[in-house]
């Protein structure tokens, strides 16, 4: 086994992929991708210059340019843009539609294609995402994409914007998931699907550590099976 491997994690809003990689990029020690905030702080950054999203060649320079930190914390990942920590900045409804907007864009999803490789060959990687292992790492080791129904995906969504203090509105929280699933799914440039070679779990009627443990059976890392 290759001391670099990579697993890829796909699959649509709310089904787990952010929890899920963390968890396992834990257990496996390995480097996590969360290719989602990257699309996220071009978002945020597009709002912030108010560049619209027909706005293409702008919004590639500004995928491009992109200047972002990953630091640890003893509350996890911080996410600096330009200096400035938006790790909860990104995460608002605002973001995620602007997001799911400007990923369908070819030169945006180009200007991050590079970035996001870089991170594997440093070490075992887990990369989470919609095409981490269509796209991006087509030769990675080990596949998953993690799906749920959309009710179950709504309901994690709103619990977890409660928790963190937002009014959420569920229809429309449901509506906007809705609109980005669609969306994802059916753009010309890498859409969302499984990996032809991806194991697809479905998470619906799944806790948490349930779906760790189905990954983690399926990834045998040097020393034997964890
Ligand atoms: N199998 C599961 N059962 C219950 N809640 C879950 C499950 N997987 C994830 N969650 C919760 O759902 C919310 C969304 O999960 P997240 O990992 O952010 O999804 P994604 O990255 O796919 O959008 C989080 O609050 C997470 O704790
Ligand atoms: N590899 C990726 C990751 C995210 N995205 C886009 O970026 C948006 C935000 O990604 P995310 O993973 O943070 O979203 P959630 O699954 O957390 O809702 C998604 O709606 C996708 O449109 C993408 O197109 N390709």
């Amino acid at each position: 086994m290759n001391k670099d491997f990579v697993v890829t994690i796909d699959g649509p809003s709310g089904a787990g992929k952010g929890t899920l990689s963390q968890l396992l990029a834990r257990e496996l020690g390995a480097t996590l991708l969360d290719s989602g905030a990257l699309y996220r702080l071009v978002a945020l950054s597009s709002l912030d210059k108010s560049i619209a999203v027909d706005s293409v060649d702008e919004l590639a320079v500004c995928a491009r340019d992109l200047d972002v930190q990953f630091s640890s914390s003893a509350s996890g990942v911080r996410i600096l843009l330009e200096g400035r920590d938006v790790t909860t900045a990104i995460r608002d409804e605002r973001v995620s539609m602007q997001a799911s907007a400007i990923a369908a864009l070819e030169p945006v999803r180009a200007a991050l294609l590079q970035r996001q490789r870089d991170f594997a060959g440093h070490g075992p990687l887990v990369a989470d995402g919609r095409d981490m292992g269509t796209t991006v790492f087509p030769r990675a080791d080990f596949k998953f994409y993690l799906t749920a129904s959309a009710e179950a995906r709504a309901q994690r969504r709103y619990a977890q914007l409660v928790a963190a203090g937002e009014t959420v509105d569920m229809a429309r929280l449901v509506a906007d998931i809705e609109a980005r699933d669609e969306r994802d799914q059916s753009r010309a440039s890498s859409p969302l699907r499984p990996a032809p070679d991806a194991r697809i779990i479905d998470s619906t009627e799944l806790n948490i550590e349930e779906v760790l443990q189905q990954m983690l059976l399926h990834v045998s890392v040097p020393g034997g099976a964890c």
